[in-house]
């Protein structure tokens, strides 16, 4: 509900540098769908609101974001793209996106594991959840907020993740990181076709290490308890 307010930046930014030239549909899965900000987008690209219930959790809302794509991609995604981009709204453009990002399958290392070992990867440890990874599996860590695909793909991805979310909620067990783990496990058995750097989902304005050459879009540092209850 509260997130309406990372629309404005995240919607101008995209202007300037998401997929410059090419036709794009801006999803926005919103209860609040009046509280979109009007901005005047490029000659064939669209801004299109779309209607979803409200949960008491941030966790929840996060998770279900599987069911909601999943719903939509049969009701309309099907009918109107051929590949769809999942992320964060909390978020901002800042260096070129285009059509290097797009493939079957498409995930992103997540900033905070791009050294790290596999031992290190705050995949979900617990057995009893449905995002369980072994010990000996896995090959990055992938961030929950960018991820992608064909139609079919994502269908398949989200529905499999929202089955097992389900069945998870049925055991009263929710994965450490939400759907962010379950993403993991299915990139387990699914490896996406392409893999993203941290330069296309960064953490900090601040922070550069020396390696990285671009920062092509940005967390917004929000203060995570006022925003979220
Ligand atoms: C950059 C990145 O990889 N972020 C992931 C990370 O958390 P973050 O800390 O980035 O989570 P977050 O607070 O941004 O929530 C994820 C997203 O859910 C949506 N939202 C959430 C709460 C709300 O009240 N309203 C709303 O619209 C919104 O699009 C938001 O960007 O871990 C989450 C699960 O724990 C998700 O996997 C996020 O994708
Ligand atoms: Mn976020």
């Amino acid at each position: 509900m509260r997130y309406v307010v990372f629309l404005q930046r995240f919607l101008e930014t995209a202007e300037t540098h998401f997929m410059i030239g090419h036709r794009v549909n801006y999803y926005i899965f919103t209860d609040r769908p009046e509280a979109i900000p009007n901005i005047t987008v490029k000659e064939g690209r669209e801004i299109i609101p779309l209607r979803v219930r409200n949960y008491p959790r941030w966790q929840e809302i996060s998770m279900r974001r599987m069911e909601m794509i999943n719903h939509y991609l049969q009701q309309r995604f099907i009918h109107e793209v051929a590949f769809l981009v999942c992320v964060d709204v909390d978020m901002r453009f800042s260096d070129h996106i285009g059509v290097e990002i797009l493939s079957e399958l498409t995930g992103t290392i997540h900033p905070g594991f791009f050294a790290a070992g596999r031992q290190a990867f705050t995949y979900e440890r617990r057995s009893i959840s449905e995002a369980y990874i072994p010990p000996e599996e896995g090959d990055f860590y992938y961030a929950g907020g960018f991820f992608g695909g064909t139609v079919p793909e994502v269908y398949k991805l989200t529905k499999k993740c929202h089955e097992a979310i389900m069945v998870d909620k049925n055991k009263s067990v929710e994965a450490i990181w939400q759907e962010e783990s379950h993403l993991n496990k299915y990139f387990v058995y699914h490896k996406p076709t392409k893999i993203l750097s941290p330069e296309y989902l960064w953490f900090s304005e601040r922070y550069t290490p020396h390696f990285l050459k671009k920062k092509r879009f940005i967390a917004i540092p929000k203060n995570s308890y006022a925003m979220r209850n």
